[in-house]
C-alpha cells in the first residue's frame, strides 16, 4: 500500500493511503457532505480545480457506472465526459463494490483518468478545519512536490465549456439557448425530455443572431466575475423581454449582469440537503448544491428581488425580476445526485416561454 500526503496551505500535513492514480495534484480543498452520488459529483464541471473531501465515511462501495454508455449523445450516467475534480479525499475507501449498475472500481476509474485519491484520513477533522478556517488551498503529494494552485484565479469556464454549437431536439417549436459554462448533463436531460430544442453555445458565444425563445445560463466552475464575456452578453439580453433562467453560476452571472455583486462564502455549500425557502412563502425545499460563491442580495439592483434564501445561513439562493420573466436559482433543480423537489422550475421556465410566445394565457 503506497502512502501519500495531504498538505494544506498553512503547512498542516496529513498522511494517508493512496488510491486511484499515484500522482501529485494541487487545488482548492472543499468538503461535500452528500451521502451518495460520487460518480455524478466527480464529473460535475463545477468542481474543476478542486480537491473534494467526502464526509460520508465509506466511499466506493457501489462502484462506478460505465462512463462511455451514451443516451441521446450524452453520457448516460455521468455529468460530463470526464472526472473534473483534481483529487479525492475519503475516510474509508471500499475497493469491493456491489450495485446493479456498478461497472468498475472507483480507484480504477480515478487511476485511468490520472486523478489521485487519499484514504484512511480523518475527514471529520479536515471538515472541521475547513468550516472553522474556511476553504483553503491544498495538495495531494505522491513522489513529487508541487506549488499550491488557486483555481479561482483562472478562467476555468473557458476550459470546460464546449467549443462549438450543439443542438438537441432540433426542429422543436420552443427553442432555448443554453450558455454552456460547464453544464451538467442532467440539465441537458431535463430540457431534452421536455421536448424543447436546446441550442448549446460556448460561454463566450454571441447568441444574439440566433433564433430562440428563451435564454438559459448553466452552472460552472470558479469565480463568476471572470466570465466577463458572458456577463456582457447577458446584460444585452436583460434589456429585452425574452425569458431568462440561470442555475448556480448562471444565477451569479445574471445577478452580476443586472448590477449586483458576488462574494466568496467561507466554506461553500456542497451537499444534497440544503434547505431553501421561497421568498414571500413558507415553502421550503431540500436542494442539491455545489457552490463557493454567492450573490449579495442585501443590495440588489432596482427591479430585482430575492427569490429563494438558504435556511442554514440566510444567503441568497436565487433572484427574480419583479416585472420581466427572469429568474435564477443558486441550487440545482436538476439534482444529480440529490432530491428532485425543485425540478418543477424547468416546467415553469418552459411555461413562461409559452406565455411569452402567446401560446398560454
Ligand atoms: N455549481 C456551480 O455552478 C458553482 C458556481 C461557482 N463556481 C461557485 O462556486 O459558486
Amino acid at each position: 500500500m503506497k502512502k501519500v500526503k495531504l498538505v494544506f496551505q498553512d503547512g498542516q500535513t496529513i498522511e494517508g493511503n493512496s488510491f486511484g492514480a499515484y500522482a501529485s495534484a494541487a487545488g482548492e480543498v472543499v468538503f461535500n457532505t452528500a451521502m451518495i452520488g460520487y460518480p455524478e459529483s466527480l464529473t460535475d464541471p463545477s468542481y474543476k480545480g478542486q480537491i473534494m473531501v467526502m464526509t460520508f465515511p465509506i466511499v466506493g462501495n457501489y462502484g462506478v457506472p460505465s462512463e462511455t454508455e451514451m443516451i441521446d449523445e450524452i453520457e448516460a450516467f455521468m455529468e460530463s465526459h470526464k472526472i473534473q475534480v483534481t483529487g479525492l479525499v475519503v475516510s474509508y475507501y471500499s475497493d469491493e463494490f456491489s450495485h446493479w449498475n456498478g461497472f468498475q472500481k472507483l480507484g480504477e476509474w480515478l487511476e485511468k483518468q490520472n486523478i489521485p485519491g487519499i484514504y484512511g484520513v480523518d475527514t471529520r477533522a479536515i471538515t472541521k478545519k475547513l468550516r472553522e478556517e474556511g476553504s483553503t488551498l491544498g495538495k495531494i503529494i505522491a513522489e513529487n512536490d508541487l506549488e499550491f494552485y488557486d483555481p479561482n484565479l483562472d478562467n476555468l469556464v473557458d476550459q470546460v465549456s464546449l467549443k462549438e454549437i450543439k443542438r438537441y431536439n432540433e426542429g422543436s417549436e420552443i427553442k432555448i439557448v443554453l450558455i454552456d459554462c460547464g453544464v451538467k448533463n442532467n440539465i441537458i436531460r431535463c430540457f431534452v425530455k421536455r421536448g424543447v430544442e436546446l441550442i448549446r453555445v460556448p460561454w463566450n458565444y454571441d447568441y444574439s443572431t440566433l433564433e430562440y425563445d428563451g435564454l438559459f445560463i448553466s452552472n460552472g466552475p470558479g469565480d463568476p466575475t471572470l466570465c466577463d464575456v458572458t456577463i456582457e452578453n447577458i446584460k444585452k439580453s436583460l434589456t429585452e423581454d425574452k425569458p431568462v433562467f440561470g442555475i448556480c453560476l448562471g444565477n451569479q452571472l445574471v445577478g452580476l449582469a443586472a448590477g449586483a455583486s458576488t462574494f466568496k462564502l467561507k466554506y461553500g455549500h456542497r451537499s444534497h440537503n440544503q434547505p431553501v425557502v421561497m421568498a414571500g412563502t413558507k415553502r421550503c425545499f431540500i436542494t442539491s448544491q455545489n457552490h463557493g460563491f454567492a450573490l449579495d442580495d442585501s443590495k440588489l439592483p432596482d427591479g430585482w428581488e430575492t427569490y429563494f434564501s438558504n435556511l442554514n445561513d440566510g444567503t441568497c439562493e436565487g433572484i427574480r425580476h419583479k416585472e420581466k420573466p427572469f429568474f435564477t436559482v443558486q441550487f440545482h433543480p436538476e439534482a444529480m445526485g440529490g432530491p428532485v423537489d425543485t425540478e418543477f422550475l424547468f416546467d415553469e421556465f418552459i411555461n413562461v416561454i409559452k406565455k411569452y410566445k402567446g401560446e398560454l394565457v
